[in-house]
């Protein structure tokens, strides 16, 4: 007979001491984006494109903008020529107010509206970015767990801030008047005033400078390689460094510094080859715009000037043309340019795309984790949609956990990223609800992977693994979420303060009360209260301003106040002061009783009072019985023990 459960939590519990789960009540934005991204991926051309049309009304009105500042800049010139010709020609004021106010008028309207555009495009562009990072982050977050396996953190991060903000360098730096679509129209629109203002001079400029923009921009083509090169070299510099910080005590223990120092100056010289590949492609660059200046100015100067004293082109449009030749020279180098940094956008999106285009997406997660659409409504902050499946999931599975036994039945497996190395062959074990069972074996037998797949990490080649009689695929992951705990007695915390992480599987929606109640149960509570901060001690990345001890305490606390009926642990392999061990032994023991509890036992020393032992061997249970049955006959099991030295109960 199952024993009773102790409650920790009372789910009406109020007030709450971390609410994420506020809703929104833009249902029509979340289920648009949802409809967006349920066909096309984030980082796919269609996908971004249907992102952008959300914002069509805005779009327009930084194209209306666009074009009267390009129309700006273009007439200004004319005009200023035609100024000038009225005093060269000693016209009447009537003659040059009118062109003074015009001239005036562009002056002033052309930076108002520049603003306008400027800022249109850059809100647009980070709304775009916003919905694109998150929609990545969320892609990532529902790969299954040999997407994990295969790639490691940092290179997933550096997708998330280095890709992504190339992006949006992209559309920041070229938003500017010298740069982007601005000038391509101002190029393209100078070339076509030349031309209407002198058919003779106009292509001959027009020609020189764009010739000149030509050669720059294939120059830049050829630096191509070299671009790809050092992003590739600068994200490896980056796993390198992040490596050897995140291990410095393993490090510092193997004397390792002076290897890290060398892979990481691998690195460092193959980005610092690549950065004098750019410095001579930029020299270059520089010096042939300069020669794009001086062979217009002279072809200006000589053939303008000829044509000027043979009478045969005002003066105005000498003066305009030399305007307009400024204007071009820079509006071709800024097209140069903008082609460039699309480039590098290009790259940073291919990576992006080819990483996601080897990702394989837990079917499950996608239902669980829905595109939300929150930024669309960026100005109202509040209403930040972060609903966590778990919160909200069905109590099927818990249901399920409380009328029948968990199941393997016949499991095999393989990792997927090793297909050939069969882990499990055909394993069979039977856990009674409210039993404890341990699962023990030499190292290496897989009993890791069984806690694996119990907390579905991966899926069964063949054979299932039921719960009260159902299949645990049938149950949503929040809903197994919510039956399952995973305690690994060498835990990793989220740094944030000791409260939010015991609070982590309530999603924040707990009392303090509760907290407090689950640390005194996991015998955490007199520790947390003799920090000088108390329950909001900040734990420090991965929980390390902790104790090892006190780490697995609040991981404990954590479970009991997630109150689920299923409890995997994971034990530790490393051995802890008598005192500690007896805390955690008692604070073990109240989060088991009750509860179906799987132990993965590296010492057998804990597991003795165990209801089952199942021994696993060759992906195989091949003993299980208690302790006392084990041990009474010639077992493996007896070996095991007999080898970690322990004195046989009989
Ligand atoms: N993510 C993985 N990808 C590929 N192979 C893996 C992965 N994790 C474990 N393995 C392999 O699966 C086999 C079983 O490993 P597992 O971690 O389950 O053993 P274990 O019994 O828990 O060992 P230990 O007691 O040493 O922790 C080992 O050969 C291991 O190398």
């Amino acid at each position: 007979m199952p024993k009773q459960e102790p409650k920790i939590c009372d789910p009406e519990a109020a007030p709450t001491i971390g609410d994420v789960g506020r809703r929104d009540s833009s249902h029509n934005a979340i289920a648009s984006v949802a409809r967006i991204s349920r066909r096309r991926g984030p980082m796919d051309s269609k996908y971004v494109w249907d992102l952008l049309m959300r914002h069509f009304a805005p779009l327009c009105l930084a194209g209306g903008c666009l074009i009267f500042c390009t129309c700006s800049n273009l007439a200004a010139p004319v005009i200023s020529g035609a100024l000038v010709q009225t005093l060269v020609d000693a016209q009447p004021l009537s003659k040059y107010s009118p062109l003074l106010a015009a001239l005036g008028t562009l002056y002033i309207l052309e930076p108002l509206l520049t603003r306008i555009y400027i800022r249109t495009v850059c809100q647009v562009g980070e709304r775009v970015l916003a919905a694109l990072r998150l929609e990545l982050f969320r892609t990532l977050l529902m790969q299954k767990i040999e997407f994990f396996d295969k790639h490691s953190h940092t290179e997933l991060t550096s997708l998330i801030s280095v890709e992504v903000d190339a992006l949006r360098s992209f559309v920041f730096n070229n938003v500017s008047r010298d740069r982007g679509l601005r000038a391509l129209l101002e190029a393209v629109g100078a070339v076509v005033v030349l031309y209407c203002l002198s058919w003779r001079l106009g292509p001959i400029l027009a020609l020189v400078i764009i010739a000149t923009g030509l050669t720059a921009a294939m120059y830049k083509r050829q630096t191509k390689t070299v671009e790809a090169k050092q992003l590739n070299s600068l994200a490896a510099m980056v796993d390198v460094a992040d490596q050897a910080f995140s291990n410095i005590k393993t490090v510092r223990s193997f004397a390792g510094e002076a290897l890290e120092r060398e892979r990481f100056g691998v690195y460092v010289s193959d980005s610092m080859a690549s950065g004098i590949g750019f410095a001579n492609a930029k020299a270059n660059l520089e010096s042939l715009n300069r020669f794009a200046v001086h062979l217009s100015l002279l072809a200006l100067y000589g053939l303008g000037g000829w044509l000027v004293s043979n009478q045969l082109m005002p003066i105005r449009t000498l003066l305009s043309a030399i305007g307009f030749t400024f204007s071009l020279v820079f509006a071709t180098q800024g097209v140069v340019q903008t082609f460039s940094d699309a480039r590098r956008a290009l790259v940073s999106l291919r990576r992006l795309q080819s990483l996601l285009a080897g990702s394989k997406p837990d079917a499950g997660m996608a239902t669980a984790l829905p595109p939300g659409a929150w930024w669309e409504h960026a100005s109202n902050q509040s209403s930040i949609v972060v609903e966590p499946y778990g919160a909200d999931a069905g109590d099927a599975a818990v249901q399920a956990a409380r009328s029948g036994p968990l199941e393997l039945q016949n499991v095999c497996f393989t990792y997927p990223l090793r297909p050939t190395a069969h882990v499990l062959r055909g394993l069979d074990i039977s856990l009674p609800f409210g039993s404890q069972t341990a699962i023990v074996g030499r190292s290496g037998a897989g009993k890791s992977t069984v806690v694996a797949l119990l907390s579905r990490f991966y899926e069964p080649d063949s054979g299932v693994i039921l719960l009260g009689g159902q299949d645990i695929t049938s149950f949503s992951r929040g809903e197994w979420a919510r039956a399952v705990s995973l305690v690994s007695q060498e835990p990793v915390l989220f740094s944030g303060s000791i409260a939010d992480n015991i609070s982590y599987g309530r999603y924040g929606r707990c009392s303090l009360e509760q907290v407090i109640r689950a640390a005194q149960a996991a015998n955490a509570h007199d520790f947390i209260t003799a920090l000088p901060q108390g329950y909001d001690t900040l734990v420090g990345d991965r929980g390390l301003l902790l104790s090892g001890g006190q780490r697995q305490r609040v991981a404990i606390a954590r479970a009991l106040l997630k109150d689920s009926p299923i409890i995997i642990l994971d034990e530790a392999t490393s051995s802890l002061d008598a005192k500690t061990e007896r805390l955690l032994s008692q604070a073990i023991e109240r989060l088991t009783t009750g509860r179906t509890t799987i132990v993965v036992a590296h010492r057998l020393s804990t597991i003795q009072a165990a209801d089952k032992i199942v021994m696993l061997e060759d992906g195989k249970a091949v003993e299980q019985g208690t302790h006392e049955e084990l041990i009474a006959q010639p077992t493996r099991y007896r070996d095991l023990v007999s080898s970690q030295s322990l004195t046989l109960r009989r």
